[in-house]
């Protein structure tokens, strides 16, 4: 069910997965217009269709990352189905039982695009997802340079943000899903090449979609699965509403700090020539033919802005949750292991609070 005519060509409809809640549109806006800056000081998504954020980087298909992405080793996740779930490493060592929702492989370019050839007969799907850092080479960086600064810099300053923390290089087969999580930082999601579907929740509907513990390895990952909901564990889900937008080259989507968000990659309609050189399409497992079609996206991550000196009550959606997650903490502290911390809550609560 989805309210409104969805925005955007170019990539096939039949992609698009129909899940069980209601889907308004995120506004796509110039940013000429200054309702895009009323909606980022609102921690409001919003599409920016012509910011030239990410121009410099519109040519950067699989040939030209091939040639100047440089030596580097990068992160590759492999995941059986077409969702990669993140886990934090370190927590999971500490969680023997943890079944690990993702492989991950540290890998060249070159090796990536071969796995990339031989993933596309195998059931195994992988996503290369690696911050740009020093080891690109001098056409990357002199492209990172052309970003448009002035514009996303101008933004930085006006909400306070702190700096850029990263920007992360995200290079997926078509059909790949980041499952819905939150992050801790403001996020200005760019899209280079083919079409991504962002599917957005608000910070208020914390109670909808069921994070994990935050001490679990998928601490700010949803528990709930789209594609299968389970009513009877999560059934507020039932109450989950979202809204949409479909990012395509040069769209740039500010996701707000809390904000949930789930990104699909769909079919393009125009398959890209990804220009590779003498790249051999035989290989190991003798698999051949052309690079299966990839997404191609970079987002920048800004730290939050300071907190405010006065707290204004009621405090709002996004600080509710770090209320949450200070508390999660803070009991696994004080009891000593986070297995208490439900079993604690919940004497606090049952009969008292509800
Ligand atoms: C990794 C990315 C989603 C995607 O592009 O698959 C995301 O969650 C973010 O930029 O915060
Ligand atoms: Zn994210």
């Amino acid at each position: 069910m989805s309210y409104g005519k969805r925005r955007r060509t170019g990539y096939d409809p039949a992609s698009i997965q129909e899940y069980t809640f209601p889907i308004e549109n995120i506004p796509r806006l110039s940013a000429r217009d200054p309702e895009v800056y009323r909606l980022i000081q609102a921690s409001r998504p919003v599409v920016i269709s012509d910011s030239g954020l990410i121009n410099s980087a519109l040519k950067w298909n699989l040939g030209y990352l091939q040639e100047n992405l440089g030596d580097g080793s990068f992160h590759v996740y492999g995941s059986k189905d077409n969702r990669f779930k993140y886990y934090d490493e370190k927590r999971a060592k500490q969680c023997k039982s943890f079944p690990k929702p993702v492989k991950r492989y540290e890998v060249s370019f070159n090796d990536f695009l071969k796995m990339l050839m031989e993933k596309k007969n195998t059931r195994e799907r992988i996503y290369l997802q690696q911050m740009l850092n020093e080891s690109v080479g001098q056409e990357i960086v002199k492209d990172y340079v052309d970003f448009n600064w002035d514009w996303v810099g101008r933004i930085q300053n006006e909400q306070g943000w702190g700096p850029l923390s990263s920007n992360l290089l995200l290079i997926g087969l078509e059909g790949n899903i980041t499952p819905v999580h939150y992050d801790e930082q403001e996020n200005f999601f760019s899209q280079i090449s083919g079409y991504k579907r962002c599917l957005l929740f608000s910070p208020d509907q914390f109670e909808n979609l069921y994070p994990h513990p935050v001490a679990h390895p998928c601490d700010r990952q949803s528990q709930v699965d789209f594609s299968k909901p389970d009513f009877e564990r999560f059934p507020k889900f039932r109450n989950a509403r979202a809204m949409e937008a479909i990012v395509g080259p040069g769209d740039v989507l500010y996701i707000p700090m809390y904000w949930w968000h789930q990104v699909e990659s769909l079919k393009s309609l125009s398959p890209i020539d990804h220009k590779l050189r003498d790249f051999s399409t035989t290989t190991s497992s003798g698999s051949s033919g052309d690079i299966p079609p990839v997404t191609v996206s970079v987002n920048f991550w800004y730290r939050a802005a300071p907190l405010p000196a006065t707290v204004k009550f009621p405090i709002s959606a996004q600080q509710r949750v770090s209320v949450m997650r200070n508390i999660e903490k803070l009991l696994a502290s004080a009891l000593g292991s986070a297995d208490e911390v439900g079993k604690l809550l919940s004497t606090m609560v049952d009969g008292r609070y509800n």
